[in-house]
């Protein structure tokens, strides 16, 4: 039996992806451009094996066994079996055990599914020995997971063609093309949505008015002009664009019939107090996108974060001690200046409005782990203890 241990990352899309043409293939409406985040702060980690011995296929997440039938775990599998058998792969012929962990929140609008699917086609590929693109057959277990088998800014092209063969992912830059990008990621909430993704842009697609004109007439240039502003590493542009993009994501979800409501009071203040700050310093020097959920994701440069990571532990102040509060990368606090002070006093929130933050950087695509320690299924292919 041959084991494999894939780890995977999440991405945060600066150009979202809502609403779809085709719901089995998953076909998106628009082009789609995101960030791959560091696996060393977040990440899907999953084990797969075949074996003659398994009648049936099985999936365990987080510990618990799920449904190892869902349509889109069935096509993943059909296709990359598909592949496979190209390559004349003995084990593609067999059934598999796959067990899964985030080592963040499920569910939670933070990516769990886009670092979930991409850590297990990136695991059966490897098992299979199929090489090539990878994107097409991720795609169809959730729409995001095909940006996460590619590290640093990554572009999801809609494609034109019925079949879905060229709807992929493709890297506009690696992630060492700009090492000063970081991350800080506040969550506001991690408990499971309401609203999935899936059921959300549906519900889009059938009653936005405002979906058609973003999908026809604001993406195809703003993709453009994303693309420049990563190619030229523009912060002050791609702050602009990554802003008005969640905006208007969130508007299109507003616009939908009955509306839907992701971000809350607390995503709306992170919004003011980012508009408030770039202000005072007189250009853009940090963005927030929200996905399907009220957590901020917010982009800045190295040089910037102490200073605003400062302003953010004075807005929402919390109970919890500092390794609770702030996961991640190391961060340091500087001193705020008085109209810095002021801004502050004018935003404070009471405490434990935000859960947490994370604080990450732009990263590579999955990873093959190579040590049998870091196997989530035991020697019959059934979840370790430990996991
Ligand atoms: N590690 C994993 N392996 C396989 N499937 C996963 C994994 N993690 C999550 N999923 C699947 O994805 C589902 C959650 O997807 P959903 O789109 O609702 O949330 P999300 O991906 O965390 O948020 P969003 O896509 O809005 O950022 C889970 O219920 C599960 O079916
Ligand atoms: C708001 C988003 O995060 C939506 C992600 O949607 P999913 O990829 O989770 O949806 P399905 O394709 O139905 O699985 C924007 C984005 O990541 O581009």
């Amino acid at each position: 039996m041959a084991f494999v241990t894939c780890i995977a990352p999440v991405n945060i899309a600066v150009i979202k992806y809502w609403g779809k043409r085709n719901e089995e293939l998953i076909l998106p409406l628009n082009d789609s451009i995101s960030c791959t985040l560091s696996t060393e702060q977040m990440c899907a980690r999953t084990t797969v094996v075949a074996s003659t011995r398994y009648n049936e296929n099985k999936f365990w997440l987080n510990g618990k066994e799920e449904n190892s039938n869902s349509p889109r775990l069935i096509n993943c599998i059909k296709d990359i079996k598909e592949k496979a058998e190209k390559v004349e792969s003995e084990a593609s012929k067999l059934n598999v055990h796959i067990c899964s962990e985030n080592n963040f929140p499920t569910a939670a609008g933070l990516a769990s599914s886009a670092a979930g699917y991409a850590a297990l086609i990136a695991g059966l590929a490897s098992l299979y020995g199929v090489k090539g693109d990878i994107s097409a057959i991720a795609r169809k277990g959730s729409g995001s997971a095909c940006r996460s088998v590619l590290g640093g800014w990554v572009r999801w092209h809609k494609g034109e063609l019925a079949d879905g063969s060229d709807s992929i992912a493709t890297e506009i830059a690696p992630a060492s093309h700009w090492p000063e990008m970081r991350i800080l990621i506040l969550v506001v909430n991690d408990a499971r949505k309401k609203h999935s993704s899936t059921s959300g842009m549906k519900q889009s697609v059938k009653t936005s008015a405002f979906l058609k004109y973003r999908v026809e007439k604001i993406v195809p240039e703003r993709t453009d002009q994303m693309v420049k502003a990563i190619k030229t590493k523009d912060f002050e542009t791609f702050a602009k664009l990554t802003m008005q993009d969640s905006n208007q994501f969130h508007s299109t979800c507003l616009d939908t019939y009955p509306p839907i409501h992701y971000m809350n009071d607390t995503s709306h203040a992170i919004c003011d107090l980012v508009h408030a700050y770039n202000n005072i310093k007189g250009c853009n020097k940090v963005a927030y996108t929200f996905d399907a959920g009220p957590n901020a994701c917010l982009y800045m440069l190295e040089q910037d974060v102490p200073e605003f990571f400062t302003l953010i532990m004075n807005v929402f102040p919390s109970d919890l001690d500092s390794v609770e509060y702030v996961k991640g990368m190391p961060l340091k606090v500087s001193v705020l200046s008085e109209q810095l002070k002021e801004l502050a006093d004018n935003y404070r929130h009471n405490t434990g409005a935000l859960k947490y933050i994370i604080h990450t950087c732009v990263g590579d695509g999955p990873q093959v782990l190579r040590e049998p320690h870091e196997h989530l299924l035991d020697k019959d292919g059934f979840p370790c203890k430990h996991s």
